[in-house]
């Protein structure tokens, strides 16, 4: 019969992820590699993942386009603030020269020894005793019989392993001639251990295979297969900004606010690129204006000075887009410039302010578009409600969009399915 006590307990031993990185910027790949790794260990039942930590590189290894560790640092902090288990770490970044990877692993072991010497513990959420039975049973589900872990035996005393985490660019970069020590390599994998985040294009194991050393200590080498692909890179993503292209989604919000506020990685210095739409949930600025007098929640700076193009509007997705050409050169090739707004917002502005005065020109089938509400064609009216309508659609000092759209006139609004990106 199956006796708890008789098994040979296998308690997971507890792991903490490192990844040395440049992070210029952090990007959501950067932070979800983590949480790939740290589930992708705990289901073996051989470790379970107790914090992560993220190394940005110092000034001193000189890659090209590297900015400052100063505001890659920042920018980590914002990214990291929706994590309550990965953390920053300034020791490699603090440095004046480079710090090779296998130092930083060093310097990272020593610490969590002597944190664990001085009693703490690396559970950064300590679970109440409920979650480590819920927990426990999780671990369990995931072993055999004989690996069941004990109860009593939590593993809380034991030193955590130090592990690299990376993307399998990385580990592949260990055969490019001269910037490995075979050594460090031979440290990295024997005493400390690799967990390898597939990438596209990338064969770990196959990479494995064909290296000696790393053949040697593969069961220290966890390949974690991400399937669902995301081949972000901040090389992509400085790209994108130097092109004047949107990068949500990729980054944090607050890492796009940051890099705007610094006109970081050739986002174009002029007024536009300062005082885009902030995201949704940053707060208000000086620079805003008041959101009642706007008449719509939210309300968010757009322009110093554009002109205003068009404004077209998806009825399906709700979304309105307002392209503008900016007074300076934006950077972007055709010097146009494309927002997209959700629609409710300018429909809560028209709720605010009244009836509309339909004194709108442009397409003439806005209003009878089957699908479009009414009151969704009837926002735009209010251009012509307060402030002198400019001429050729000149806006100057637009701090919003409510703003933009009443000064405004002679603005084309058309119900057309296709959203111009
Ligand atoms: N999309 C991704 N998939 C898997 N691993 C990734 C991905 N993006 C980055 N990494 C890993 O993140 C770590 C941090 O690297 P780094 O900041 O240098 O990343 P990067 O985005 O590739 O940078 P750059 O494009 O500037 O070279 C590396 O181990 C790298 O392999
Ligand atoms: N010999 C080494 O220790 C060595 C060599 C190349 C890159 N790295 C590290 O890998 C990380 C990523 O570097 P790249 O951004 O150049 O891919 C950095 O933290 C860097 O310090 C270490």
């Amino acid at each position: 019969m199956f006796c708890w006590k008789s098994q040979t307990m296998a308690t997971p031993s507890r792991v903490v992820l490192l990844a040395c990185g440049s992070y210029n910027p952090v990007t959501n790949m950067h932070l979800r590699m983590f949480e790939i790794a740290r589930d992708a260990l705990n289901k073996t039942g051989r470790y379970q993942v107790v914090s992560g930590i993220m190394s940005p590189v110092s000034d001193g290894y000189k890659k090209k386009d590297l900015l400052p560790a100063k505001h890659r640092c920042e920018m980590l902090k914002l990214a990291l603030k929706s994590s309550d288990w990965i953390k920053m770490d300034q020791w490699e970044c603090s440095m004046s020269s480079w710090t090779q990877t296998a130092q930083v692993l060093r310097h990272h072991r020593q610490q969590v020894e002597q944190q664990q010497q001085h009693g703490e513990m690396f559970n950064h959420v300590k679970p109440s005793p409920k979650r480590r039975k819920k927990q426990h049973h999780n671990i369990v589900a995931d072993l055999t019989e004989n690996q069941i872990p004990s109860l009593e035996d939590t593993s809380e005393h034991s030193v955590p392993s130090v592990k690299l985490l990376c993307g399998a660019d990385l580990l592949e970069s260990f055969a490019v001639p001269g910037l490995w020590d075979e050594e460090d390599i031979e440290y990295i994998v024997g005493s400390h251990g690799l967990v390898v985040i597939t990438r596209c294009g990338s064969d770990p194991q196959k990479f494995i295979y064909e290296s000696d050393i790393l053949t040697k200590y593969q069961e220290n080498i966890v390949i974690v297969t991400e399937w669902i692909f995301n081949d972000i890179s901040s090389t992509k993503v400085r790209r994108a900004l130097r092109r004047g292209e949107s990068v949500k989604y990729l980054v944090q919000d607050s890492v796009i606010d940051y890099i705007r506020k610094h006109q970081l990685y050739g986002v174009p210095d002029n007024k536009y690129f300062n005082n885009m739409l902030p995201s949704p949930n940053q707060e208000n600025t000086t620079n805003q204006l008041d959101k009642e007098s706007v008449g719509f929640k939210g309300g968010g700076k757009i322009v110093s000075e554009a002109t205003l193009e068009d404004i077209t509007t998806n009825p399906t997705s709700g979304e309105i887009s307002v392209i503008l050409r900016s007074a300076h050169n934006n950077g972007s090739a055709d010097g146009f410039i494309t927002r997209h707004l959700p629609l409710h917002r300018m429909i809560t502005h028209l709720d605010k302010k009244g009836s509309p005065s339909s004194s709108l020109n442009g397409s003439p089938h806005r209003m009878e578009k089957k699908g479009s509400p009414a009151s969704t064609v009837k926002v735009t009216t209010t251009f012509t409600k307060d402030d002198e309508p400019q001429s050729n659609h000149k806006i100057s000092c637009i701090s919003d969009i409510g703003t933009l759209v009443r000064r405004v006139k002679n603005v084309r609004v058309g119900f057309t399915p296709e959203t111009r990106v």
